[in-house]
């Protein structure tokens, strides 16, 4: 397995498509709030949060996911710490070249009332979902302006959680011109999509009312759980989508019909996903067949990871060239969920950055 490390391998202009904001937080930022707020975790400074929440070596998704457990109660419930996650990540983001990026979470995990239940064992507040969106909103719009970065958000439904998905839908369809561009399904992708009545009805309503889809799926499931979210879910894009290379069928479907894999090697190995040896991973398939695909952090605070990790990876073990990179982003930004307007907008402006002509503003 790579290391950490941050060395800039391709410092032209990125897209970045799959970033959890609550997987995206600053060490600083979550100590900050703990003293503010008074709230306890089990570490007192940088080194011991890192050594609490940061995984080194391969370990489960069920794992990882464990992690926000201990830092989500310092976040959640509060405006002023919601709000500066947002614009942070505006900022991190914008350093590392990205100038489009799809963040997402659930609003239900950083609300403390018309939640149920209230998540990480917060008492009742005054923070509903709702307020949640339009302050994570208001964080990237100040991001924006002060960083030159171009950021929308997908709101996630969570597996088990089926009675807060409707709620999800309904979000994205108040917000969708405040910034918000899609829905999403993560956390145990191992439930059946079936017996879950609550997350397909939220995707037909997505259908309906015209907004973009993604799903996890294929990262610590089977293929099958990428074909349901094709199909049962009419997922636009896939979710890490690993698994799919064991199914040549579906396989060959997505290829064909394009479909979008958001991979995200640093994490896809560390939730044991994927197998260790990069040379082996399923994106140096995906390159090789020519799929639709873009590379991705996940949740750069607990892979202890940049952008630039994903790619030094990329470029160190699966061959990609400064070419590879131009071309997986100008996919990733095919794919966005961005209006067409504005897609065209961002593709010339790549174009342009990458030396292929278009000279049109972004
Ligand atoms: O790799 C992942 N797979 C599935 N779910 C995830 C992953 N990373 C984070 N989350 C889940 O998505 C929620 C919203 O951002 C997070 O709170 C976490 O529970």
């Amino acid at each position: 397995m790579a290391g950490v490390t941050s060395r800039a391998v391709f410092t032209k202009p990125k897209v970045e498509l799959h970033c959890h904001l609550d997987g995206a937080i600053r060490l600083k930022t979550i100590l900050h709030f703990a003293k503010k707020r008074k709230i306890q975790i089990p570490a007192e400074n940088e080194d011991e949060l890192h050594k609490l929440i940061t995984c080194s070596k391969p370990s489960t998704l069920t794992e990882v996911l464990s992690k926000f457990s201990y830092y989500m109660p310092v976040i959640a419930g509060d405006r002023e710490a919601i709000q500066q996650i947002a614009y942070e990540l505006a900022e991190d983001k914008a350093k590392e070249g990205i100038v489009y990026l799809e963040a997402r979470y659930s609003p239900h995990y950083l609300a403390n009332c018309n939640v149920h239940p209230i998540p990480w064992g917060q008492t009742e507040g005054d923070v509903s979902p709702d307020e949640v969106v339009h302050l994570v909103n208001q964080g990237f719009q100040r991001g924006q302006c002060d960083f030159g970065i171009k950021v929308r958000s997908i709101l996630c439904c969570i597996r088990h959680m089926e009675a807060w998905s409707l709620e999800i839908v309904e979000l994205c369809q108040k917000y969708r011109n405040a910034g918000v561009v899609g829905i999403d399904l993560a956390g145990d992708e191992l439930m059946d999509a079936e017996s879950h009545p609550g997350h397909v009805q939220a995707y037909e309503m997505a259908v309906k009312c015209g907004i973009h889809r993604t799903v996890h799926a294929g990262e610590a499931g089977p293929a099958s759980v990428v074909r349901e979210a094709l199909e049962i879910f009419k997922s636009e894009r896939v979710g890490h989508g690993y698994a799919i290379i064991s199914d040549p069928v579906l396989y060959k479907e997505i290829l064909e019909k394009k479909i979008h894999i958001e991979a995200c090697p640093q994490s896809s190995v560390l939730t044991g996903a994927c197998d260790p040896d990069f040379t082996k991973h399923p994106v140096v398939t995906f390159k090789k067949d020519k799929a639709n695909f873009s590379l991705n952090t996940d949740d750069p605070l607990i892979f202890g990871s940049t952008i630039y990790t994903d790619y030094n990876i990329a470029a160190e073990h699966m061959t990609f060239t400064e070419g590879d990179f131009m071309e997986m982003n100008l996919n990733a930004a095919t794919s966005s969920f961005l209006c067409p307007k504005e897609k065209e907008n961002l593709l010339n402006y790549l174009k342009r950055k990458y030396g292929m002509a278009q000279d049109v503003c972004y």
